[in-house]
């Protein structure tokens, strides 16, 4: 019998300021893959993900997160994902240690322990610095980290390899693969064209808040065959028409 879906959407439409952004998308979404969403600049990526994980409401259409149905409640949508603020959202005059014990109450779980992810996001060197005096690619680490509080079994990231070094990006598409590996549901927003080929189970691309096109898994391992044929199919279904 197939695995419930960890996440299932119908027509799903999202507005902002009065326009039509996301446009009946619908998917659904077995738990235990890292399941990737490519799309150009404005293409509607993060209001797709914003949406699904309660940070905006839902214009029309029907979402469900395992068995319950959450198109009508944002905050129960965001209890069920781990997510990742924006790193310029965080609170500067905080130490990473206090940020991540508060996340951490917030969701009645534990500051993450496993050593793989602390080591990829380099958090026993930054956790009691301030917030304010990290660079661009440590507050990303540090608001990667709030993804992880409670081991989730939904995780959303949006662009998360943004502004990371080569070591940290590398560790932490390991750390994704685990956990996908492990049972999650992993959802990232991507530009990276070879993470996408390489790491994803299974994803779509997104043009003008629609699925242009599906990638499943047989997909991605074929082109897996050929990756130069494949980047050049991906980079021209990425044009706009
Ligand atoms: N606050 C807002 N007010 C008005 N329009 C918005 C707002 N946020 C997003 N949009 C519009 O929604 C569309 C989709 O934006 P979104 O940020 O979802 O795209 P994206 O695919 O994530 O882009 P990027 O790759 O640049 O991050 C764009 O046309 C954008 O201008």
């Amino acid at each position: 019998m197939a695995a419930q879906p960890a996440l299932r959407c119908e027509d799903l439409c999202v507005d902002i300021a009065g326009k039509r952004i996301v446009k009946s998308v619908s998917l659904s979404l077995a738990p235990g893959q890292w399941y990737g969403i490519l799309g150009v600049n404005g293409s509607g990526k993060t209001t797709l993900l914003n949406s699904l994980c309660g940070r905006l409401p839902v214009a029309q259409g029907r979402l469900w997160l395992g068995d319950e149905e959450v198109t009508a409640t944002p905050q129960r949508r965001a209890a069920l994902w781990g997510y990742a603020p924006p790193p310029d959202s965080l609170p500067p005059e905080l130490t990473p240690q206090v940020l991540l014990a508060l996340v951490a109450e917030s969701r009645q779980s534990q500051v993450p322990d496993d050593p793989a992810l602390l080591e990829a996001l380099d958090y026993n060197a930054l956790s009691h610095k301030m917030i304010g005096t990290l660079s661009a690619g440590q507050k990303q680490k540090i608001a990667l980290m709030c993804a992880f509080v409670g081991e989730p079994a939904r995780i959303i990231l949006d662009e998360p390899f943004n502004w990371l070094d080569p070591l940290a990006i590398y560790a932490l598409k390991n750390c994704l693969t685990q956990r996908a590996r492990e049972g999650a549901l992993i959802l990232t927003a991507l530009h990276d064209v070879s993470s996408f080929m390489t790491r994803c189970d299974a994803g779509v691309l997104l043009a003008d808040g629609e699925i242009k096109r599906g990638f499943s898994s047989d997909d991605l391992s074929e082109g897996r065959k050929d990756i130069a044929a494949f980047e050049h199919t991906l980079y021209a279904s990425l044009r706009p028409a």
